[in-house]
């Protein structure tokens, strides 16, 4: 399948992608593809999804001074939602722009091209499609990715020079505001200050880029299927296409597209270390049918060693839900998972 964008659709002039740049989905997805019930009624319509009133936060304050409003307003859209949205973030509109055109360039390179050893001098299995362990179409993300530690990004190929200087410019920014995050969060569950500076030292952290093609089948084929992400919170860069859903009271709901905004949610190891207090948010993406989508996700993570303990239950206040673990097992087991089902289990492996 080959798409040929336009310049008013990607908001790009003069750039001609290449006609062979798609992956092979239809193709290698085709007895799925044939043994999914197409067009059925009864299926849920991903589409006719209630659009939410996610907090949004300005945190121009919050950088001067610890301005307690700021604080407030994150503990709060935190425990109610699990999910918000924050202007005034630090990473410019110019660099937002960059990344995008940047990233649109290099998803739009041949297909060979990105599946090659080596490519763009990144680790193996930094480019990432579809899920080889699918057993139905809705285990298939209609997506592609390239999957990046942050020692890799330092050894991105030279020749991709802008969009290694644009990466670095967004991560620096996040790596910075996730840590601001997550020990405003911590002093509500009275977990040391220095936690994060001790677990999280640089590069242990992950930057995914996304791209979402036009999907022919939205409705059986997620962009990306629900999921609540391995970090301790995860910052997401989206572009204007939206398409991004969450879950909030056994309810799916959309996240309308703010291009100034950088979204924030919590994820497993947050929920880990409050003890349940702070809740990961199933999310997922749904694809459209005309057009392409990016986005971009930092997980803020720590080394594979740091052990994960409940905060509730080293003060003996309540009763640990989870096991101690440590990030490596936590990973180990959401792959073995993957592997073994197609689907991530997840926190519910680690239940006491
Ligand atoms: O593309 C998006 O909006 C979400 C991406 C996401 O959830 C992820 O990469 O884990
Ligand atoms: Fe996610």
């Amino acid at each position: 399948m080959t798409q040929v964008y336009n310049s008013s659709k990607t908001g790009i002039h003069n750039y001609q992608p290449s006609m062979d740049h798609e992956p092979p989905f239809r193709e290698t997805y085709k007895t799925l593809l044939h043994n999914s019930s197409l067009g059925e009624s009864k299926e849920e319509n991903h589409f006719m999804v209630e659009e939410c009133d996610l907090p949004l936060i300005d945190l121009s304050q919050l950088n001067v001074e610890r301005d307690k409003y700021c604080i407030k307003q994150i503990a709060q859209a935190t425990r109610e939602w699990g999910f918000f949205q924050v202007v005034n973030h630090g990473v410019s509109q110019e660099v937002l722009k960059i990344l995008k055109n940047e990233q649109m360039k290099v998803f739009h390179l041949p297909f060979q091209k990105k599946t090659e050893d080596n490519f763009l001098n990144l680790s193996a299995n930094s480019y990432r499609w579809g899920n080889s362990n699918a057993t139905s179409l809705s285990q298939v993300p209609w997506s592609e990715a390239l999957h990046l530690s942050l020692a890799d990004i330092s050894r991105m190929d030279e020749c991709k020079s802008t969009l290694r200087s644009t990466i670095e410019a967004f991560v620096t920014v996040s790596a910075s505001l996730a840590q601001s995050l997550a020990e405003i969060l911590s002093q509500i569950l009275g977990i040391k200050s220095t936690y994060f500076q001790e677990n999280c030292p640089p590069n242990t952290s992950y930057l995914r880029l996304n791209r979402y093609p036009p999907c022919p089948f939205p409705y059986k084929a997620f962009g990306l299927m629900p999921h609540t992400d391995s970090s301790f919170l995860t910052i997401l860069y989206q572009d204007h296409v939206g398409g991004l859903q969450l879950m909030k009271d056994g309810k799916w709901f959309r996240v309308k597209p703010n291009p100034q905004a950088l979204v924030i949610n919590i994820g497993d190891l947050f929920q880990a270390l409050s003890n349940d207090v702070f809740k990961s948010i199933k999310h997922r993406v749904v694809s459209s049918e005309e057009v392409e989508r990016f986005s971009v996700a930092y997980f803020y993570c720590p080394s594979n060693n740091a052990v994960i303990q409940s905060c509730c239950s080293t003060k003996r206040l309540l009763p640990a839900v989870y096991r101690h673990f440590s990030f490596r097992e936590y990973q180990q087991q959401v792959r073995k998972d993957v592997e073994a089902t197609g689907d991530k289990v997840g926190l519910s492996r680690f239940l006491l």
